[in-house]
């Protein structure tokens, strides 16, 4: 596949995100015009440099076509006038077409996670690995197959944001694949407003970064009246910013992502929050063997009947051994949304079928556990456990 030489290719706006109001504007970034419509109304996936990406086949459904009504349409950049520092020298992102004909290599430890040198995905590996070596992907589906065609030994995925809440793909991702959860990381996310080197934050009109990151900072960013661009990851961003110097756009990226790509750190600490944590999962090809020695996590996913009070009898059988639950979280079955049970006079019942995930504070080792998830056996249609992994802190 012929690489372009330009180091940025894509990047995406927000036209009208029902949480950002109506304006519209390419920020004088110069986009091509591609409309592809996402379902979730939030997030974008995407394409990164120098790689051609063709989403694998499952993932059509998130994309509803032209003109969807989402209000989130995908521009691509026609050409980019290269800015600061040597962004070619960087590693390019592994996407989901191009994975099967790289080859890992090396004693280090590799560690795949979605987004671009300076993503805070990326700090959240380093935290778990000090001297791993990273392998950035251009998207979450991409990461996951990076470990199982053994491109990576590991992937490193958000899970959930203490302000934003769940990452609902990464959850919907965990069960269409098959690797195991061997570890957690929770991250202090601290954003910085970033721009060109000599401008000042009251020059910016758009501001760019992945839609997480732009909520984590709504008060900051609605306080300064910029118009708000969407992109893949933080870090994307403010690559996107140095790469067309753009004077009147700024990035939410942080530090390290500003000293990666050349920019200015306008203000710091920009999150509505003090306390910005986001918790990332550590995933492998196998499981761990889990220990008593130090605090365990275990997480599952499970159906259930349906019933008067069956989920209150599934998260009784923690409660009963004295087991807390520190997360909790209910996703659609995609191909099984509506169940018909017939349980009326006047014909059949429809319910909408969901999956469960759950985390509890205690090693598969501990029989308390076991017998905790035999009991669940006894009444969930459907039980996996996804790893039993050593607890972390956000230090
Ligand atoms: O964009 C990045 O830098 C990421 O690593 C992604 C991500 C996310 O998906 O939530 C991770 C941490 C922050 O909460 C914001 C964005």
């Amino acid at each position: 596949m012929a690489l372009k030489a330009n180091p940025i290719t894509c990047a995406y706006a927000v036209l009208s995100h029902p949480h950002l109001g109506t304006k519209s504007s390419t920020c004088g970034l110069n986009f091509r015009k591609e409309f592809h419509g996402l379902g979730n109304g939030v997030c974008c996936r995407g394409v990164f440099a120098q790689r051609a990406i063709t989403p694998a086949e499952d993932e059509k459904p998130f994309s509803s076509g032209a003109g969807s009504g989402d209000g989130i349409s995908r521009f691509k950049e026609t050409e980019s006038t290269g800015f600061h520092k040597d962004l070619n020298s960087l590693p390019k992102p592994l996407s989901a077409t191009d994975l099967s004909c790289s080859s890992s290599g090396g004693s280090r430890v590799r560690v795949a996670y979605q987004g671009v040198p300076g993503s805070y995905s990326e700090d959240a590996a380093l935290k778990a690995y000090p001297k791993c070596e990273t392998v950035p992907c251009d998207e979450f589906e991409a990461v996951f197959q990076a470990v199982e065609l053994w491109l990576a030994d590991k992937a490193v995925l958000p899970i959930e944001n203490s302000v934003g809440g769940s990452i609902h793909r990464n959850y919907d991702l965990l069960l269409r694949h098959r690797l195991h959860i061997v570890g957690e990381v929770q991250l202090v996310v601290n954003h910085c407003l970033l721009g060109l080197p000599g401008i000042k934050k009251e020059e910016l009109k758009c501001v760019v970064s992945h839609p997480q990151a732009l909520d984590q900072c709504e008060m900051t960013l609605s306080k300064l009246g910029l118009i708000r661009v969407s992109a893949d990851d933080t870090a994307g961003a403010a690559q996107t910013i140095a790469s067309d110097g753009i004077r009147e756009t700024g990035a939410v990226a942080s530090a390290r992502a500003a000293a990666i790509y050349g920019l200015d750190v306008l203000e710091e600490r920009i999150q509505d929050e003090a306390d910005n944590i986001t918790r990332f999962m550590i995933l492998a090809r196998e499981p761990i063997i889990p220990g008593v020695d130090r605090p365990h996590k275990t997480s599952i996913v499970f159906t259930l009947e349906e019933g008067p009070g069956v989920l209150f009898k599934a998260l009784a059988v923690f409660s009963l051994r004295d087991i807390n639950l520190t997360k909790i979280e209910s996703r659609p079955q995609r191909k099984r949304p509506l169940r018909v049970v017939d349980d009326s006079n006047k014909g059949s019942a429809k319910y909408f079928d969901y999956l469960f995930y759950i985390d509890f504070e205690a090693s598969m080792a501990e029989p308390r556990a076991q017998f905790a998830l035999g009991h669940l056996q006894e009444f969930a249609r459907f039980l996996r456990v996804l790893g039993c992994y050593p607890l972390d802190n956000a230090s």
